[in-house]
């Protein structure tokens, strides 16, 4: 649904130069929820203006819904009739809302139909019903003065889809809000998504937003995409940093001789009871490090440090067990694992 190519966008600032993005390529597929995260000065909201050409790329291409949007980004007049068609197809909610508080709630909905030339009758009948769709049918006639943080993104959330946009970009939409705020709108994001079909991109700093939301992630620095995948496709990567971060699991091996493996576990495999299957199988006693169990895009999944009495070597069978039953296996070798000084109290009696 979106795909950029060697997107690049070098900034003057100055005199100098600020490389925002320096090649990102990336792939959105329909109907997903697709999280970029990145520290401070990524690049990530430049990736994200450069999507809908709010912001103009230096180089690169991107592409929404079969549409190059980068060809149709010329000067002249037509090519700048056909970018705003095309960008009627994407939907933005912003970090601080950007509503016009002159105007009602409604009046703030209807403003991108006014832009495409929809009659008054028909922007109101659509204004209520995306009002009703994000919970807030009585406010029609509020002003955003008069509303909560979480209800003046709803607004926004509104406004985004007012034109029946088959994506969604979001901009941090949840950074300016409370926790408990951010899920209810992260679960309204989640619930437009399966209601509707709509893709969402969505760019944040936040570890949690990603783990509540999305069935993608990809991880930005410097400019540049340095890991990217389904949740489950990170999870078997084998160093990956995001899925170390969604998923940290800790525990030092408690003696010399021990194999120390950590093992993911999602879709069926999370409800097996593999790890009694293997000590019965191998007659082994296991011992667990570390775990952590949780609920990613509706899926569950779980990462579990287990240790087995013996060297690698002498555990290659019971290991290849593990993988057979379709988990993702990822032995840590000694110089990974954290020193017994650090390691979880747990561990260190299980040691004595
Ligand atoms: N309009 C601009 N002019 C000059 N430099 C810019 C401009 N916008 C962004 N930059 C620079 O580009 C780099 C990437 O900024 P960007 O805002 O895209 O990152 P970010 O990951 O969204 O950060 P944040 O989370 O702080 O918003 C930074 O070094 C920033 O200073």
């Amino acid at each position: 649904m979106i795909t950029t190519s060697g997107l690049t966008k070098v900034y003057e600032s100055r005199g100098r130069q600020v490389t925002a993005l320096d090649g990102v390529d990336l792939h959105v597929r329909e109907g997903e929820v697709f999280g970029v995260i990145g520290q401070s000065g990524a690049g990530k909201s430049s990736l994200i203006r450069c999507v809908n050409l709010l912001e103009r790329p230096t180089s690169g291409t991107v592409t929404v819904d079969g549409v190059d949007l980068t060809a149709l980004a010329g000067r002249s007049r037509r090519a700048g009739k056909d970018l705003r068609r095309a960008r009627s197809s994407i939907g933005m909610v912003f970090q601080h809302f950007n509503l016009l508080s002159s105007r009602t709630v409604k009046d703030n909905i209807e403003l991108p139909l006014e832009i495409l030339g929809v009659s008054g009758a028909e922007r109101g009948r659509r204004a209520l019903e995306l009002l009703d769709l994000v919970g807030l049918a009585d406010k029609a006639r509020a002003y955003p003065g008069q509303l909560s943080g979480g209800q003046k993104q709803r607004v926004g959330i509104a406004r985004a889809l007012a034109g029946k946009p088959k994506v969604l970009l979001s901009d941090e939409a949840t950074s300016a809000l409370d926790p408990e705020t951010t899920r209810s709108i992260l679960q309204l994001l989640r619930d437009l998504n399966q209601q509707l079909g709509l893709t969402v991109l969505l760019i944040t700093h936040e570890m949690d937003v990603v783990k509540t939301i999305c069935d993608s992630a990809a991880l930005m620095q410097k400019g540049r995409i340095v890991e990217s995948g389904t949740v489950g496709e990170l999870l078997a990567t084998p160093g990956s940093q995001l899925a170390a971060e969604l998923f940290p699991v800790s525990g030092a091996a408690t003696g010399p001789d021990r194999t120390v493996v950590d093992v993911t576990f999602h879709g069926e495999t999370a409800t097996q009871p593999v790890i009694s299957q293997l000590s019965r199988t191998y007659n082994i006693d296991i011992s667990i490090l570390g775990a952590a169990m949780d609920t990613v895009g509706d899926r569950q999944i779980g990462r579990m440090r287990i240790e087995l009495p013996g060297r690698y070597e002498d555990n290659v069978v019971p290991v290849g067990f593990l993988r057979e039953q379709g988990l993702q296996i990822e032995i840590v070798e000694p110089q990974d694992r954290p020193a017994p000084a650090e390691a979880p109290v747990l561990a260190k009696e299980g040691a004595k």
